[in-house]
């Protein structure tokens, strides 16, 4: 690089070590960015691109961001996926020879963000590592800002891949040889070696399956961070079995925690059921979804807490009460092992150990059993609340070097320096009294600024009445002068040495309280889980009492029998209006139901409903029903189609299938699949086709509990032949040509569609309507002539509407009894045939089809 100045060089050697991410290299008050990131950089962050001598031929491209601006623009790059390196200054300039050194501090990325400005206060920010062996892939998901690690083993890639999406993994940390394969699914890839010894770990772990990822995990943090990864808390070891498995598309169709439409939480389950008081609680409810359990013990202990909770209104008030005084301890934790915690920061941590005692009580008197685990932590805890309260004021700045930290009365040496800069101040006010008797001008005055120091003002009009000699001007205002003298010079001299010595004592002395308080982490580690499972549990005592849910049982032989059953998040909605409850009985004998019913009836909303009181109870929470009895599912699969697929075309249809199949493989007899309107992709023979085998698939091969809803009415009949599968409707009735929605679910199929009376109340001209009208009374005219009768069985359903077109096996039994066409069809048939598409404009078939009208005519 000789041709560059020196900065440009070092910069440019710094780059070539991080080359995935955007350098902010620190020049005086800004951070610059040179060459191709300063290019990029000037586009997504829409700042201006400018450029700059680097002593080469050609200038070179440059952009920049005030320093004190800078986490904002950080933000940006982090939230679309983009790592940033920082470069600061890491000598005093004024003592540099030749050019300042620079180093990199810190590597920011999606993944390893500690900032709580660039954070979601209630949701955890996962790193994780996949590791693969010849046998499995391992995984480590690791939120820094808390020092919680999970980790497991899966057989398959596409599982590993699930198992990130669910923990909405930021960024993932793979070997060189993974990278390319993890980068084609779009995620934020840093790549590391993994270390080969186990010992170097910041922890003890055994399970040696997942220990390839935590290894991996490990040498990129300390790589990276260079600092304690002391709050990094003992791994744990999940296995996927052990929880609800809700497929991706399950997960986001059924609303879970964002709603599918515009992707905000309102009008999900998360915003339903969150009444949580504490970011620790936001987070553990948003862990406890994506996971629901599959321990019957596990959910029982958390539905008697449930219970608990809402018999004790009073103590589940207090306890509540108190929570909002709770601070986010979890993350307060992880920034005093990371050393960027504040003053403020052990205030809050103080803060919330003091109002402790009195949430443990109120759990004590309910009998809850981490009254415990509680007490033994409030114990812990004493001796950090003391040194707390004995050390720090109330108010601390968000500085940690400008003083105004610590207490009177932690220091002596502190006190006195105090002493000094009061008793300077105190000594100034008795000066400014003095001169003034002295010249006999009232408006002298003694201020302070940061050039000058101390100085006495005169105003012009009375500088006559100054006496000689005592008075050294330094200063000259438009209206006044300013002057110094020897004592004033003297004790400004002492007065800022006891400032600066204190402000530095104070500095020092808070680096040692923080360090103190590093020994406290894993008890404010376990004090946080507590509460956030407690702020969760009472969350949805809260919700379950004011929404009348009820507690759910599990059947052991797996049947399903939901009374008068709600959908929690349209009732919630649709408070105003009267939600009609809807009851469901699925078993051994009936495991699948086939819903038929009008557009807008309600039919996937009833589904929905199914899936979520399965999910909530699986989470320990009450259910929205009368009564509910289920069974432990192990997978939620869900088909349902959103507004967005049809628009979309034939792809989606590509989609649906893949999400079917997945569900298909995958599902057991304890699952739960949601398949609605399947086949609607596509044409309607092939669709209905298509619907009919999967459901006589899952029904002989599967046994999941299914419920398929679908607009081919000619489905219902396979009620005939599929001896664990039941129709059901959802009622409507026609009133003076308009149509009425019940949304009650009955038995028996639908019998008929009402799409035209929908798309009136949609508002469709009158025009359009009317000839759909037609249109429909003309087609169920042929149909009725071809229409398969009740007593043909099910399974020849298709075959036989197929065989209208003369497209179906000719060997089977409908076609025989379809009439033959007429004289005219077949000469259609036959010209139609003959076409050659390719070779003809749109004109010529325009033309073609005109003739053909007219012959038909
Ligand atoms: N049980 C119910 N009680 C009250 N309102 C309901 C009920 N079920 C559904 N609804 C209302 O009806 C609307 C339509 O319901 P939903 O989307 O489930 O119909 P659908 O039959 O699946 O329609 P489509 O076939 O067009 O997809 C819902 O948005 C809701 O407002």
């Amino acid at each position: 690089m000789p041709q560059y100045t020196p900065m440009m060089q070092q910069y440019l050697s710094i780059k070539s070590a991080y080359k995935d991410a955007f350098l902010f290299f620190r020049l005086g008050d800004f951070y610059e960015m040179f060459f191709d990131d300063a290019t990029r950089a000037a586009q997504i962050l829409e700042i201006a691109l400018t450029s700059r001598d680097g002593g080469g031929k050609e200038r070179v491209p440059m952009c920049g961001v005030p320093h004190h601006a800078a986490k904002g623009y950080i933000k940006r790059f982090i939230d679309q996926g983009y790592k940033v390196a920082i470069c600061e200054q890491v000598e005093d300039p004024k003592q540099a020879k030749g050019v300042v050194k620079r180093e990199v501090t810190h590597v920011i990325s999606p993944g390893m963000v500690m900032d709580e400005t660039i954070l979601s206060e209630k949701e955890h920010n996962f790193l994780a590592a996949l590791a693969h062996d010849d046998e499995q892939y391992s995984l480590a998901l690791c939120d820094l800002t808390t020092g919680t690690i999970h980790t497991t083993c899966v057989q398959d890639f596409e599982r590993a891949l699930e198992e990130l999406k669910v923990a909405r993994v930021k960024e993932v940390i793979v070997s060189a040889q993974m990278m390319d394969l993890m980068r084609e699914q779009s995620w934020t890839v840093s790549v590391a070696q993994t270390i080969d010894n186990a010992a170097e770990l910041p922890f003890a772990f055994e399970n040696k399956a997942c220990l390839p990822a935590l290894l991996l995990l490990t040498q990129y943090l300390q790589i990276t961070q260079q600092r304690s990864l002391d709050h990094l808390q003992q791994p744990r070891f999940y296995e996927p079995d052990e929880y609800l498995t809700i497929d991706s598309n399950g997960r986001r169709t059924l609303e879970l925690v964002e709603t599918m439409r515009d992707k905000t939480k309102k009008g999900s389950l998360l915003w339903l059921l969150d009444e949580t008081k504490t970011a620790m609680g936001g987070r553990r409810l948003k862990e406890w979804l994506d996971k629901p359990l599959r321990s019957k013990q596990g959910i029982q202990d958390r539905l008697d807490a449930v219970s608990t909770l809402i018999e004790g209104f009073t103590s589940r008030h207090d306890i509540r009460e108190k929570m909002t005084a709770v601070y986010d301890i979890e993350r307060l934790a992880g920034r005093i092992s990371y050393g960027n915690a504040n003053a403020r920061d052990l205030v809050q941590v103080k803060k919330t150990v003091s109002t402790l005692p009195g949430i443990q009580r109120a759990v004590s008197e309910l009998g809850l059993p981490l009254a415990s685990l509680l007490a033994e932590q409030v114990t812990a805890l004493e001796e950090l609340e003391k040194l707390l309260a004995n050390s720090l004021l109330e108010e601390p700045p968000l500085t940690i070097t400008e003083g105004d930290m610590i207490a009177d009365g932690y220091s002596d040496v502190l006190d006195r320096y105090r002493d000094a800069g009061r008793n300077g101040k105190e000594w100034i006010a008795a000066l400014e009294k003095r001169e003034r008797d002295e010249t006999q001008i009232r408006t002298l005055k003694v201020g302070f600024n940061r050039v000058f120091g101390y100085y006495i003002e005169v105003s012009r009009s009375n500088l006559k009445n100054l006496p000689e000699g005592r008075y050294e001007r330094k200063q000259t205002l438009a209206n006044a002068e300013r002057f110094i003298t020897d004592e004033l010079k003297e004790k400004e001299r002492l007065i800022l040495e006891a400032q600066e010595k204190s402000v530095d004592l104070e500095h020092q002395l808070f680096l040692e309280l923080r360090q103190r308080a590093q020994q406290f982490i894993p008890a404010l580690q376990e004090l946080s889980r507590l509460i956030s499972e407690l702020d969760v549990l009472a969350s949805f005592a809260e919700v379950s009492e004011r929404s009348g849910y009820v507690r759910p049982q599990f059947s052991p032989t797996g049947e399903l029998s939901i009374v008068d059953g709600r959908h929690p998040v349209v009732e919630k909605m649709t408070m105003h209006q009267h939600y009609v409850a809807n009851s469901v009985t699925l078993d051994n004998t009936t495991s699948m139901l086939l819903i038929t019913g009008p557009n807008m009836s309600g039919k996937s909303t009833y589904m929905r409903q199914v899936a979520l009181i399965a999910i909530m109870a699986q989470i320990g929470c009450f259910v929205p029903a009368k009564e509910a009895t289920l069974p432990l599912f192990d997978q939620v699969f869900t088909r349902i189609g959103a507004a967005d697929d049809l628009a979309a075309g034939q792809s989606t249809f590509m989609v649906e299938m893949m999400e079917t199949n997945d569900a298909i493989q995958k599902a057991t007899a304890s699952s739960l699949l949601l398949l609605d309107e399947i086949g609607r992709g596509t044409s309607t023979y092939d669709g209905m086709a298509l619907a009919q085998s999967i459901l006589e698939y899952i029904h002989n091969h599967i046994g999941a509990k299914t419920l398929f809803s679908t607009h081919y009415h000619e489905l219902t009949q396979l009620e005939l032949t599929l001896d664990a599968l039941q129709n059901v409707h959802v009622a409507a009735v026609e009133d003076q040509d308009t149509i009425v929605f019940l949304h009650k679910v009955e038995p028996g199929p639908s019998d008929r569609s009402y799409g035209i009376h929908v798309a009136k109340l949609a508002g469709l001209p009158d025009g359009i309507t009317k000839q759909a009208t037609a249109l429909l009374q003309q087609l169920e005219q042929t149909k009725g002539q071809a229409a398969p009768t009740a007593e043909v069985g099910a399974t020849q359903t298709v075959a036989e509407q197929l065989s209208l077109f003369g497209e179906a096996n000719t060997a089977s039994k409908a076609a025989k009894k379809t009439p033959a066409p007429s004289k005219a069809e077949a000469t259609f048939a036959s010209e139609l045939a003959s076409l050659d598409l390719m070779d003809m404009t749109p004109l010529e078939a325009m033309n073609w089809l005109y003739r053909m009208k007219k012959k038909v005519q």
